[in-house]
């Protein structure tokens, strides 16, 4: 991966361990939010990432290209990839109990994806350091030892839940997500 100087980790950061009540291996990982364009299963055009996590801090996930994710005719579109890339990262993040967004994701494309693909996803923390959390991704075509389509490197920044109820549909995180208190 050609990461970035952003997307390196610093000395001193640390690798996350699995954390009590994290899911156990190779239980399915629920979406976090069912509109979600990358894991909601009430999404109509969305990836529909459906993820497990074979250790508590890593995660593997699947996609399968569709129609509605093309770009060039017949291939996916670099944007969705991206997005792919963006969501299962955003999913190991969730592994760490607290609320992570992305401040930067960098992606390298090597083959193009054709429809009906489907690209075998797997995200890895590569360090934390205070509020940050560095983390690479990488889509294989095909099989999960098939050739690699797609990586990425990015920075997580940690924010408060009242991120998302400030610049975000507050009673929608309530619905949804009845465990966190966002207007305390
Ligand atoms: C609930 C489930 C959520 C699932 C999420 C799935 C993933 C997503 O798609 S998230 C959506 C896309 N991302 C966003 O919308 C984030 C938009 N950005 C923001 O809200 C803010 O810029 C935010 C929160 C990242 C940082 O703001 P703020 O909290 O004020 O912190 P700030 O002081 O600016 O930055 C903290 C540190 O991170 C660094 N940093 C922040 N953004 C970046 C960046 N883009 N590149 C490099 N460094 C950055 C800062 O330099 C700073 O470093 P240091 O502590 O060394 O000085």
């Amino acid at each position: 991966m050609t990461r970035s100087a952003i997307t390196t980790p610093p000395p001193g950061a640390t690798l996350p361990e699995p954390l009590p009540g994290a899911p156990a291996p190779g239980s399915p990982l629920g979406s976090h939010y069912s509109r979600c364009f990358g894991c909601g299963d009430r999404h109509p055009t969305g990836l529909h990432l459906s993820a497990v996590t074979p250790d508590g801090v890593t995660v593997t996930a699947e996609f399968t290209v569709g129609e509605a994710h093309q770009g060039a005719p017949g291939l996916a579109h670099g944007g969705v990839l991206a997005a792919a890339m963006d969501e299962v990262i955003g999913m190991s993040v969730w592994l760490f109990q607290r609320p992570y967004v992305t401040g930067r994701l960098e992606t390298d494309y090597l083959a193009p994806v054709p429809v009906g693909t489907t690209l075998h996803l797997r995200a890895w923390c590569t360090g934390m350091s205070g509020r940050k959390a560095y983390l690479e991704a990488e889509g294989r075509a095909g099989a999960p030892d098939g050739p690699v389509a797609v990586r990425a490197a990015a920075l997580f920044i940690e924010v408060g839940m009242e991120h998302f109820a400030e610049h975000g549909d507050a009673q929608a995180i309530l619905a949804e997500h009845h465990e966190y208190e966002v207007n305390p």
